[in-house]
């Protein structure tokens, strides 16, 4: 029997396919997905809450393709087959008739797949009206956006619910960041040689920076984003990937089970640095600036902001990670939107060096490995001796660039799901696990016990983060 994976015909049905996230990362991530791999034939089924036809669907979808990945007619046969369905995505019946605009769409051979686009409030309540359904497609298959509930217990009870309607490997819990190349790259690097994997750890290594600072800012995201802020939108989910994917035990094999086995180990050995979320954790929000020249107004003034919020616009939160490789080695992670430059980067500080022969003066600073995203590099700040003075050292950077990334993050996440491959998904338990890792900040926070710093919008943070 032919399983869902293996069918040829894929209906992608977008809740939420008038928002940000399917214009400006969804289809422009299927578009360089499709143009790089042998992917199923997609067929965009839109749906949304508010009124809309599928035309005007279908100048979505063309605008979305648009651009040098895929050719004119690959993206005009991708419009002409889109359909629309205006549907409330937490209404069992509304639901139940946006399948058969799909199955009319698409044909009866396509394998289903519900795209949850969708804030996740909107979300909980959508799955709950599937669970309510009693025949759901054939081989259906589910990709949820984060943040994957609104904290553990909801992450819990949304798990319980989806394991009711479907399988876990028809799951795809998203987090694009496990898209990214230099994520992936970071179990790749210390694998791949015989040098990175000898100072991968605590031993050699004396703090870890997990840093993702953006300059754009609010971008007229406040209905998701003001009362989600900073911690929930990127730490909760994105850096912690990424803090698994730098400090896992690598795997025997890289199939989905052994890979989120890996990441669930690390996630449930990691906390708050000693156990103190008061003195680990700080939060601030952008006043007025400006950024690459544009003004930016105070978050607190941005439109369709409720400034008694107290929505941070900037987190940082140190974790420790208590495996034998990692024991006393704080991970320091922090994002934050408006900044003055854009950086995404991982950063081992090594420790200082041991034996150094009396006569050799050694260069200022640390020895750092840094994994960058943007761009792409990976950077070996070292110190050398030989370059001026003899017995004197300094320290140089040996840098490989590694170019442009064949496919963004999107097409790589979405690859997956239209092949129901859950390798780069997150699997339920390793997202149960980030609500638990970041509860005791969040709870520090909401009792006030953290103060709300301020920044300038452009600058590097508040004065004195350092
Ligand atoms: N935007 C981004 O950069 C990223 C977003 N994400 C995640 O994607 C998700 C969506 O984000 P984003 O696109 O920015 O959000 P938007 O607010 O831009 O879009 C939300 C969408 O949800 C739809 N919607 C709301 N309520 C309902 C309902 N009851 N039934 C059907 N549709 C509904 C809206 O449709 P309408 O109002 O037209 O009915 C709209 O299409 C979030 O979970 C976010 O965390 C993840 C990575 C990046
Ligand atoms: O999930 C999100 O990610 C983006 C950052 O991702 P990138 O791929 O554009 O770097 C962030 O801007 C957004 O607030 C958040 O919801």
């Amino acid at each position: 029997m032919t399983s869902p994976a293996d069918r040829d015909d894929v209906a992608l049905i977008i809740l939420g396919a008038t928002g940000d996230l399917t214009s400006r990362l969804l289809l422009p991530g299927l578009a360089g997905a499709l143009a790089a791999h042998d992917l199923p034939r997609v067929t965009l089924v839109g749906s949304s809450h508010s009124e809309h036809s599928t035309d005007e669907w279908r100048s979505i979808v063309r605008e979305g393709l648009a651009g040098a990945a895929l050719d004119e007619d690959e993206v005009e046969d991708l419009v002409a087959r889109a359909a629309w369905h205006t549907a409330d995505a937490t209404d069992a019946d509304d639901l139940r008739a946006l399948f058969e605009t799909a199955r009319e769409a698409a044909g009866p051979d396509a394998a289903p797949v519900l795209y949850f686009a969708l804030g996740p409030g909107i979300t909980r309540e959508a799955v709950g009206a599937l669970a309510g359904l009693e025949d759901l497609p054939d081989g259906l298959r589910l990709a949820l956006e984060k943040p994957f509930g609104e904290d553990e217990e909801s992450a819990r009870e949304l798990n319980a619910v989806l394991a009711d309607v479907v399988e876990e490997d028809r799951v795809f819990r998203v987090d694009h960041f496990l898209g990214e190349s230099m994520v992936t790259a970071l179990l790749g690097l210390r694998t791949a040689n015989r040098l990175l994997g000898r100072v991968w750890g605590g031993r050699d290594v004396e703090r870890v920076d997990v840093v993702v600072d953006e300059t754009i800012a609010l971008e007229g995201r406040a209905e998701f984003y003001d009362g989600t802020g900073a911690l929930k939108d990127m730490v909760q989910s994105h850096l912690l990937q990424v803090l698994a994917m730098a400090a896992l035990e690598p795997p025997e094999r890289l199939r989905p089970q052994e890979l989120h086995d890996a990441v669930v180990e690390v996630l449930r050995a990691t906390r708050v640095w000693q156990d103190d979320p008061v003195a680990a954790s700080r939060r601030a929000r952008y006043t007025a600036g400006e950024v690459d020249g544009e003004r930016i107004p105070a978050y607190a003034e941005e439109e369709g902001v409720d400034p008694g919020l107290r929505t941070e616009t900037l987190a940082e939160v140190t974790l420790a990670v208590d495996t034998e490789r990692w024991r006393g080695v704080p991970f320091r992670l922090r994002s934050g939107k408006a900044l003055g430059r854009k950086r995404w980067e991982v950063a081992l500080t090594l420790r200082a060096p041991e034996d150094v022969p009396e006569g050799l003066s050694p260069a200022e600073g640390r020895d750092r490995i840094v994994v960058g995203l943007d761009p792409r590099e990976v950077r070996i700040e070292l110190a050398v001796d030989g370059a001026d003075t003899p017995f004197d050292a300094e320290r140089r950077t040996l840098a490989a660039d590694l170019g442009e990334e064949q496919v963004d993050a999107y097409g790589e996440v979405l690859r997956g799901i239209l092949t129901g491959q859950t390798l780069l998904s997150v699997r339920g338990d390793a997202a149960e696990e980030c609500w638990r890792i970041l509860a005791p900040v969040l709870a520090a926070w909401e009792a006030e016990e953290v103060p709300l710093d301020e920044y300038p919008a452009g600058s590097a943070g508040p004065a004195g983060w350092g």
